[in-house]
């Protein structure tokens, strides 16, 4: 196998594709400080995915490269997102995932600390639920995992392979952290994170009014 065994034009329309759609998410706020990875699978052996460090807000073409599903570098001496792990393993055990996206709202990092004692967010009866693929009312509930926090990207990977042998997940958070959500394409995976956004914001407003 060489270096380029992926098409790169394929490569070139994903790599635009997510310089758009995060520099939105950034606009957004969600992904500060450098915070924050996004990737998009490019075939059944790699993605496309940002680079390490890189300022989100302001990401172009040669912050988005690409690895293999072992989260090895190809065809650059850049280093991938120190996540990576947790983007491949998506790929690798689902091969309809399309997408993932990671950011860190202050909704999604206060409820990921509000919630890691429970280890879930329980959300429940919202209309918003709706916009998870596979659901047609708000008569339902999810619980969204709260993982704790590691640098071990091993370990936490292997927990969440662990929880989707029981549950089917679109999106899990990590204490002090942030979010992770996917979906089919980026339109999809996008609107999970949307989703999932406005719902942890639901339930922290409502907290305060209850311990108001
Ligand atoms: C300063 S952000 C700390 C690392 C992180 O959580 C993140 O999302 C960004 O890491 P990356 O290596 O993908 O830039
Ligand atoms: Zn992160």
């Amino acid at each position: 196998m060489n270096a380029l065994s992926y098409d790169s034009h394929r490569l070139r329309e994903l790599a635009g594709e997510i310089i758009i759609n995060v520099r939105e998410l950034s606009s957004l706020g969600w992904t500060p400080a450098t915070s924050s990875n996004f990737s998009r699978r490019l075939d059944d052996r790699h993605a496309a995915i940002t680079v390490s460090g890189r300022d989100k807000g302001r990401l172009n073409e040669a912050d988005i490269m690409v690895v293999d599903f072992d989260g090895k570098a190809m065809g650059s001496d850049h280093r991938p997102s120190a996540e990576t792990l947790l983007h491949t393993q998506l790929y690798r055990r689902f091969p309809e995932i399309g997408c993932v996206l990671h950011t860190h709202s202050p909704n999604q990092t206060i409820a990921s600390r509000l919630y890691a004692g429970a280890g879930h967010v329980h959300l429940e009866g919202y209309e918003l639920l709706k916009a998870f693929a596979g659901n047609t009312t708000h008569e339902m509930a999810i619980d969204v995992p709260v993982f704790a926090n590691t640098q071990d990207m091993p370990t936490l990977a292997a927990q969440v392979d662990a929880l989707l042998d029981r549950q089917c997940l679109w999106g899990y958070l990590i204490d002090g952290h942030g979010l992770y959500a996917w979906g089919r394409d980026m339109a999809e995976a996008r609107r999970h994170l949307e989703a999932f956004e406005f719902l942890f914001h639901c339930e922290l407003e409502l907290r305060k009014l209850h311990t108001a």
